[in-house]
């Protein structure tokens, strides 16, 4: 909701194209600040990396002061394979938030080859497992013990997670060393995911941080709103120029690998559109700095700390801030079936400097836009 804004009138830059000009008169002026205001429902993040160890003590609490709840990607070493790591997993998040936070992780299995459909049933059972996660082997970080033949080896468990109702979410990239990496997306959905939901048309399938106007595409294909998908800051704010601006830039990287501005441009129309398909999954995906600058850098990009200040300023400059609730807070707990949230989070038009990094006992992790000033502000109120 847009609660205040001021002043914009004269001095600020207009937030919104002028068509919605009406929108920016009913708003209230505060003479005391120069600051324009947004206040939303406490977002969710639908796909975020939390790691575990220091990692995890690390990063938790940048999450936890945006977000209210998060779907935690199982791609640890090992993999959280069952119900009983995810529950154990889970109690080692718990313990590692601040004091007072009311963050609350959502687990997920992943799926291997061998999972099996009693294996769903549980994760149902449990209470804390809300989606199984499909890493093609090989395809990203941690995804070696992934799927190696979906429909060879998975089919009865894909039939049981349509029985219990079980989302699967996709890292959505073919493995095949002969596709070029920018058409694993493309690739994958035609010889995956269409052949999947033909297959299993109930299955709730979530295609995770798409990349590529195909994927955009696909999604608003699929009419019977059992397919949805996440989109990170990184493919709304970045194309590809940014791997090679000035040097090879490995804070950049991550997988799918940042796509052309044409794919960018079709992903930003999309999340502003309104649809109710596309919803926040920041993938924030720490590595410590040594293993982002050496000569053969991890993918990942450590974004939780700035995520809600750059989807923000995307809307903002599609002139959608009245869209941005939705993405950041709606449209992710309705397709999971939960409740939306009931807190708020208020930003704030100011700027701040984002840290070059982050320092603890075991090393650095350098955050997305790391140096940068960014112009929203966010607050839990
Ligand atoms: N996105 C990434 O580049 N990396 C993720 C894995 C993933 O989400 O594919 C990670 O775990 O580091
Ligand atoms: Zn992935
Ligand atoms: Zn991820």
């Amino acid at each position: 909701m847009i609660k205040t804004s001021v002043l914009l009138c004269k001095t600020l830059p207009l937030p919104f194209p002028s068509s919605n000009i009406r929108r920016v008169r009913r708003l209230k002026c505060k003479a005391s600040t120069m600051d324009m205001e947004l206040t939303l429902t406490r977002p969710d993040d639908w796909h975020l990396h939390l790691r575990d160890g220091d990692l995890l003590e690390a990063v938790v609490p940048h999450s936890a002061s945006h977000f209210e709840r998060a779907i935690v990607m199982p791609n640890l070493k090992p993999p959280i394979t069952t119900t009983a790591a995810a529950v154990a997993y889970r109690e080692s998040i718990l313990k590692a938030l601040p004091a007072n936070s009311n963050f609350t992780p959502l687990m997920t299995l992943y799926l291997t080859d061998s999972t099996s459909p009693e294996e769903i049933k549980l994760a149902r059972k449990s209470g804390v497992v809300f989606a199984v996660k499909l890493y093609p082997a090989g395809a990203t970080t941690n995804s070696q013990a992934g799927v190696t033949d979906l429909f060879g080896k998975c089919l009865p468990v894909l039939e049981e997670m349509v029985e219990q109702n079980m989302p699967l979410l996709v890292h959505g990239e073919v493995t095949d060393p002969n596709v070029d990496i920018f058409d694993r997306e493309k690739v994958f959905i035609d010889t995956v995911l269409q052949p999947l939901i033909q297959r299993l048309p109930q299955l709730k399938v979530v295609m995770e941080h798409i990349t590529t106007m195909d994927a955009v595409r696909f999604v608003e294909s699929c009419d019977n709103g059992s397919v949805a998908a996440t989109v990170t800051p990184q493919h709304l704010v970045l194309n590809r120029n940014a791997l090679f601006q000035g040097g090879l830039q490995p804070h950049s990287y991550c997988l799918p690998v940042l796509k052309r501005e044409t794919h960018r441009q079709a992903i930003v129309s999309a999340v502003t559109s309104g649809s109710k398909r596309f919803f926040l999954g920041t993938d924030s995906a720490p590595h410590e700095r040594k293993r982002k600058e050496c000569p053969c850098g991890c993918a990942g990009i450590y974004n939780a700390p700035v995520a809600l200040s750059l989807y923000t300023k995307v809307f903002e400059e599609a002139g959608a801030l009245d869209k941005l609730e939705a993405f950041t807070s709606f449209n992710g707990p309705d397709f999971y079936g939960l409740p939306r949230n009931i807190s708020k989070i208020k930003l704030t038009k100011a700027q701040w400097k984002v840290p070059e990094s982050f320092s603890f006992p075991f090393g650095d992790i350098v955050p997305m836009s790391a140096g940068e000033t960014l112009d929203w502000q966010p607050e839990s109120i």
